[in-house]
This record gives structure tokens, C-alpha cells and sequence, in this order.
């Protein structure tokens, strides 16, 4: 009898201070559990499980955008890999990443730049988004267009209210898509 296959691993880390980027890293996170044999671990940076990560087959990176960058909470997390990168721990692991930010735009192409850019020196296989937009409504699916990665965007409001549904479906869908992926 063959022995049944090893669970797949699904690791999504990221920074939020005020709760929305973390509501995005739960929907990616019920998106990949919808795909069999899979266990997803979700954590801020603030309690990273360096375990988990070490294991993980993919791991998804998502901050706010700041001043047009990633945070500095998720920077610090970004050094904190540095002894991970100069070990080549994290080579040939699929990564992936999602912004979340207040302006349409925001900037948040750059934060996906600079989180594939940190993917690639630990040597990971970046994966983007390949989902064309349904339409550029608040229920569309990948209504910003974005491509290299999740984007979504919140107003000023509670978590529950924003981002919208749409941005949450096409977290879900990421998750999904990249669960099946590896
Ligand atoms: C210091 C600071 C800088 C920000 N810079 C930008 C920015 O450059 N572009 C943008 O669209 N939103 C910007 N925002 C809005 C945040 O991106 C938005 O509030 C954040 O994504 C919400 O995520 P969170 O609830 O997970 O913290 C900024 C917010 C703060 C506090």
C-alpha cells in the first residue's frame, strides 16, 4: 500500500496594524483550505512561526503599503530572514504576496515589487495572480488588475466593511490557486 501523501504546506505571513491586511491573509487562508491534504498556518509578523516557514511548500507575503513601501514592521521581518537567506533554507519554495493599501493605486505595485524582489534573493519561485479582472466594481474579482500579486484596498472604515467583497472573493481565489499549485 502506498503511504498517503505528506499535507501541504501553506504559510501566510504579514504585518497589520489596523486589521485589514490581516482580514485579506484570512481569506487567502480560507481559500487554500477549500483544497484537500492542505494545513495553513496564517501569523503576523509581530509572532512569526519560523518553524512553519522553514516547512512551508509556499509562503505568502502581504503587507500595508506605507509611504509607498512595505512597512516597517514587515521590513524588520524582512532582515529577520537574513540568516535563512545566507543558508539557502527557503530555496525552490513557492512564494507569493498581496498588498493592501487606502488609494485605488497606492502605490502598492511597488510594495509587490519589493516583496518579489525579497523572494527572489532567498532563491523562492514567485508565483503572480493570473486572474483576469471581472469588471472594476467593489464585488468584482480582481477589480485593481493587478497581476504580480494581490492587491486590495480599504477605506477608512472597520474591517467588516472594507475592503470590499470583491477584494475578500479574489483573496479566497489566490489561496485556492496556490494551494493547487503546489
Ligand atoms: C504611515 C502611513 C502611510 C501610508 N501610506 C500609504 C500609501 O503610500 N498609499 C496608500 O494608498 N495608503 C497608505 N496608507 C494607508 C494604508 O495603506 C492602509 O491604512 C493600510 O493598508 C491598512 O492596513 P491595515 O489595516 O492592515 O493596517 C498609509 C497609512 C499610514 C498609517
Amino acid at each position: 500500500m502506498t503511504p498517503p501523501a505528506p499535507c501541504k504546506q501553506v504559510c501566510i505571513v504579514y504585518h497589520s496594524p489596523y486589521g485589514h491586511t490581516e482580514r485579506v491573509a484570512r481569506a487567502i487562508a480560507d481559500g487554500a483550505r477549500q483544497v484537500a491534504n492542505t494545513q495553513v498556518h496564517v501569523m503576523s509578523v509581530e509572532h512569526v512561526d519560523w518553524h512553519a516557514l522553514d516547512h512551508a511548500d509556499v509562503i505568502i507575503f502581504g503587507s500595508p503599503t506605507y509611504m509607498g513601501s512595505v512597512t516597517s514592521g514587515f521590513k524588520l521581518f524582512m532582515d529577520a530572514t537574513s540568516k535563512r537567506w545566507k543558508n539557502r533554507l527557503w530555496v525552490g519554495k513557492l512564494a507569493a504576496g498581496f498588498a493592501n493599501s487606502g488609494g485605488l493605486s497606492g502605490d502598492k505595485l511597488a510594495v509587490l515589487q519589493q516583496i518579489c524582489l525579497f523572494a527572489m534573493q532567498h532563491g523562492m519561485l514567485w508565483s503572480g495572480i493570473p486572474l483576469m479582472p471581472t469588471g472594476h466594481t467593489e464585488n468584482d474579482l480582481n477589480r485593481l488588475s493587478g497581476f504580480l500579486g494581490l492587491m486590495t484596498q480599504s477605506d477608512n472604515a472597520p474591517v467588516e466593511e472594507t475592503p470590499p467583497q470583491g477584494d475578500i472573493e479574489t483573496a479566497k481565489w489566490f489561496g485556492k490557486y496556490l494551494a493547487e499549485l503546489i
